[in-house]
């Protein structure tokens, strides 16, 4: 039963989605009314943006390899330069989350549509979200100008996705789901699709990691990030995406591997005062409880666990703790020192989440929705 308000926006984008969809990436350009697209890519993929470079022909004009993680001033700025020098009049952005916000940050300063090509699941293809590093700090923000124009999901250029990126990238996906259902401004709709995008990867995710060229699996991983990547553009996120941030730009941790160590503790400290929410992600995975459901998935396919396995200090979990304490944000649980350093320290650890005893009744900071 829907007994909340809320608002609901859309945003006008145009998707398409389905092996062999990459042969309409022309059509796409000329959609936009774009002549001369510069092509987006990270070095390692280089050989795929040159494929899709020869499939646009002279409407290509040339490639920028440049796409590194957390989008680097520098880079933006050289990427920035290469678009100008080339006459471009459109972006086409080959690759994952750092490629497309290589894109987003060029579309950030100029009037250039950006076709999205996404091969991973991180999902930002769908946000008008952005990121920009300088100086060791992050910065994001949100401006509907960097949103991609048009998006091309070709789950056949995700079959060269390693098997270990392709789990991590596919609970990142689950992780914006995840905080949609508990989002402060969620909606019924976002609901609906947070819940479908979690049950696609929940099950693609085994599926793919037995068999990496199931284009079937690769499929449904991708129709999941698609939807988990809408829910993450549409709502706002919490303490999970938070504390990735903070320890993801504060201590240079892989972005995908951080956000699954992370999710079951965050899913555990906020399991009592988003219960709601924790029964839609239990259910959409097939287990009992949320955040052993998501420990559990990440184990049984060989993901990491503990922030101590993938580049984290035990010294720095005091500075992480202050540092994700800094600023207000909407949480359904409150944000409270000590149970956020013991949820770093059981992350670091690679323990199993256990739902904390709060000692007092939660207040909400946020009021749960029930789309
Ligand atoms: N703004 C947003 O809405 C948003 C959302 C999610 C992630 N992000 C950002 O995206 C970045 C992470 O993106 P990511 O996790 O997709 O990783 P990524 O784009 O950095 O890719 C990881 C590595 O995999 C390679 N790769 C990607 N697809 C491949 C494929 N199909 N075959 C072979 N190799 C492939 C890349 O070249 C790279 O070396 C972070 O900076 C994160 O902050 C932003
Ligand atoms: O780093 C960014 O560009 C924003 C990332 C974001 O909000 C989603 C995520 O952390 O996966």
């Amino acid at each position: 039963m829907q007994n909340q308000p809320f608002t609901y926006e859309s945003r006008a984008q145009r998707v398409l989605f389905g092996a062999g969809t990459l042969a309409q990436a022309p059509a796409e350009l000329e959609r936009m009314g774009a002549h001369k697209a510069l092509v987006l890519c990270t070095a390692p993929q280089r050989a795929q943006a040159e494929a899709v470079a020869a499939l646009l022909g002279p409407r290509a004009a040339g490639i920028f390899d440049g796409a590194v993680m957390h989008v680097p001033m520098a880079s933006a700025e050289a990427a920035r330069a290469a678009a100008a020098q080339a006459g471009a009049n459109a972006l086409v952005a080959v690759g994952g989350g750092s490629t497309v916000g290589l894109a987003k940050a060029i579309a950030l300063v100029s009037p250039l549509p950006v076709l999205a090509i996404p091969t991973t699941y991180a999902g930002s293809e769908m946000t008008p979200i952005y990121g920009l590093t300088e100086n060791g700090l992050k910065r994001t923000g949100r401006d509907v100008r960097v949103l991609p124009r048009s998006v091309l999901y070709d789950p056949e250029l995700t079959l060269a996705l390693p098997v270990g990126l392709s789990v991590v990238s596919g609970i990142n996906a689950i992780a914006h789901a995840a905080e949609g259902l508990y989002a402060a401004d969620g909606n019924p709709v976002m609901g609906l699709m947070a819940a479908e995008g979690i049950a696609a990867l929940g099950r693609a995710l085994p599926a793919l990691h037995a068999a990496p060229h199931d284009l079937h699996a690769r499929s449904d991983a991708l129709y999941g990030a698609w939807l988990c990547g809408l829910v993450l553009g549409s709502v706002s996120m919490a303490l999970h995406h938070k504390l990735c941030h903070t320890l993801g730009g504060s201590f240079n941790l892989p972005h995908a591997e951080l956000h699954t160590v992370v999710l079951p503790h965050v899913l555990a400290y906020n399991a009592k005062a988003a219960p709601h929410a924790m029964q839609r992600i239990a259910a959409a995975l097939g287990t009992a409880d949320a955040a052993l459901g998501v420990h559990t998935l990440a184990r049984r396919l060989g993901a990491p666990t503990a922030l101590r396995d993938i580049g984290m200090r035990e010294e720095d979990l005091d500075k992480a703790c202050a540092l994700a304490l800094r600023d207000a944000y909407p949480n359904p649980r409150p944000i409270e020192a000590a149970p956020l350093r013991n949820l770093l320290q059981e992350a670091f650890e690679g323990a199993a989440p256990r739902p904390p005893n709060l000692s007092t009744t939660p207040t909400q900071q946020t009021t749960e929705t029930t789309p």
